[in-house]
């Protein structure tokens, strides 16, 4: 068994590429932590620097308290499964799963009833004389797993082991592997982009964005309390209303935040108000989830201050629910704009991102066009989203006023840090 300590880790591939960057993390023995983000956060770099097939460019990498930058990878006693786990394909099931032992020695007859006992944790025990080339998708990374979980190594690395697979046998998967892991008590890294993924299966998850990590906790803390902007909308689905506003603080009132042409007051009580109380005229992101938004009944009164308005444009049915976009006039944040760390890459001329392409279609401005409304990340995407309860639609066109429930908003500040304490 083993704990991993990244300590100011960097790396910096050799043609100048910043990947990592002060990476401090603790990963302890028996967990099942996951390594969340984006496509090129550099996940699957840390997970490769923790196996030794990667070097550290600065800061030390610890594993069970020894410094081990230098430390080969066969002395790690380090086992890894990558998204296409690779498999011997002129060997059974069963020879794939028993070659480690093989090569390290192992009795035969000892092995061979540990390779059943695993291959039937796994649901591939009735498969084990078949040729990769003959199995699902999924039979194949079940038993690639096994084989790497056969020598019981100290550390188990996964990266993206179920990307390649189809939305229900990821769930399937994903529950088993969380599963197994636990029982076998095996410290497991694991790498995804998928939020849902990742939630489900952590004990503890950590988020980069930009080789930067954002924030570090329990799924419960990280969704619930997120330290970031970024890390916020990055879990949010759907997605988190990220509205800007300027914050005032108003004797006799409240907390004023100033949509433009809308307000919400935090009652003096509230309390994060001390807390609020330094952003006094400045620009703060206000993030609200659409299940913490509800239609009023029409015409039914709400004090001032309380309520969020606008006109329905769109309905989306989800099954298990519907959601609604309404036209609000209120400027929205763009996360993934806020809060970036100077650029990290050794850049060519930006080509047009898919955002920028839509943007061109649908005739919105794209970002460049009106450098005004891009300032701190924000652009007019002017929808509330909310989610719709049982019974009570709204139709296209309709006026809503959406009560807002304060205890829930999230405060970020221009730098898409949380305002309010992140507790940990
Ligand atoms: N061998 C390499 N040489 C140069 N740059 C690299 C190399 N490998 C990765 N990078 C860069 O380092 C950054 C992090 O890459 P990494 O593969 O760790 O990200 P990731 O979060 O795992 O992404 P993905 O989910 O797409 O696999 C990226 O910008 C990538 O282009």
């Amino acid at each position: 068994m083993t704990d991993v300590v990244l300590d100011g880790v960097d790396k910096v591939y050799p043609g100048g590429q910043v990947a990592v960057r002060k990476v401090r993390l603790r990963i302890n023995d028996g967990e099942l932590f996951v390594l969340l983000g984006p496509s090129g956060c550099g996940k699957s770099t840390i997970l490769r620097m923790i196996a030794g097939l990667e070097e550290i460019t600065s800061g030390d990498l610890w594993l069970n308290g020894t410094v081990a930058n230098e430390l080969p990878p066969r002395e790690r006693n380090v086992a890894m499964v990558f998204q296409e786990g690779a498999l011997y394909p002129h060997r059974t099931v069963k020879g794939n799963m028993m070659f480690p032992l093989e090569v390290s020695g192992d009795d035969r007859a000892e092995a061979h009833a540990k390779v059943v006992e695993l291959a039937r944790a796994l649901g591939i025990n009735s498969m084990i004389d078949r040729m990769p080339g003959t199995l699902s998708g999924g039979q194949r990374q079940r038993a690639a797993i096994g084989r790497a979980l056969i020598r019981e190594p100290s550390l188990f690395l996964m990266d993206e082991p179920l990307s390649s697979l189809d939305a229900g046998l990821r769930t399937e998967l994903r529950v088993e592997i969380a599963a197994l892991v636990r029982s076998t008590g095996t410290t497991t890294v694991y790498v995804t982009h998928d939020q849902v993924e990742a939630m489900t299966m952590a004990d503890r998850m950590a988020v980069l964005r930009d080789g930067v990590l954002e924030d570090v906790g329990t799924p419960e803390q990280i969704y619930e309390d997120p330290a970031t902007v970024f890390v916020a909308a990055f879990l949010s689905s759907p997605p988190m209303n990220l509205l800007h506003a300027t914050l005032w603080a108003v004797e006799g009132e409240g907390l004023l935040l100033d949509f433009g042409p809308q307000r919400l007051t935090l009652p003096w009580d509230d309390p994060r108000a001390s807390a609020l109380i330094s952003h006094h005229g400045r620009s703060v992101i206000v993030g609200i989830r659409p299940d913490t938004m509800m239609p009023i009944a029409p015409g039914s009164p709400a004090p001032p201050g309380t309520v969020l308005s606008g006109q329905v444009r769109a309905l989306e049915f989800h099954g298990h629910e519907w959601l609604a976009y309404a036209e609000a006039g209120i400027p929205t944040i763009d996360a993934t704009e806020v809060g970036r760390p100077e650029e990290p890459q050794a850049h060519e001329p930006r080509r047009p991102g898919l955002r920028d392409r839509l943007r061109a279609m649908i005739g919105r401005a794209a970002p460049e066009a009106d450098p005004a409304e891009e300032h701190a990340g924000h652009h007019r995407r002017s929808d509330l989203i909310f989610r719709i309860a049982p019974g009570g639609r709204p139709n296209r066109g309709d006026h809503v006023a959406l009560t807002v429930d304060f205890d829930r908003i999230l405060f970020f500040g221009a730098d898409g840090r949380r305002v309010t304490p992140v507790h940990r």
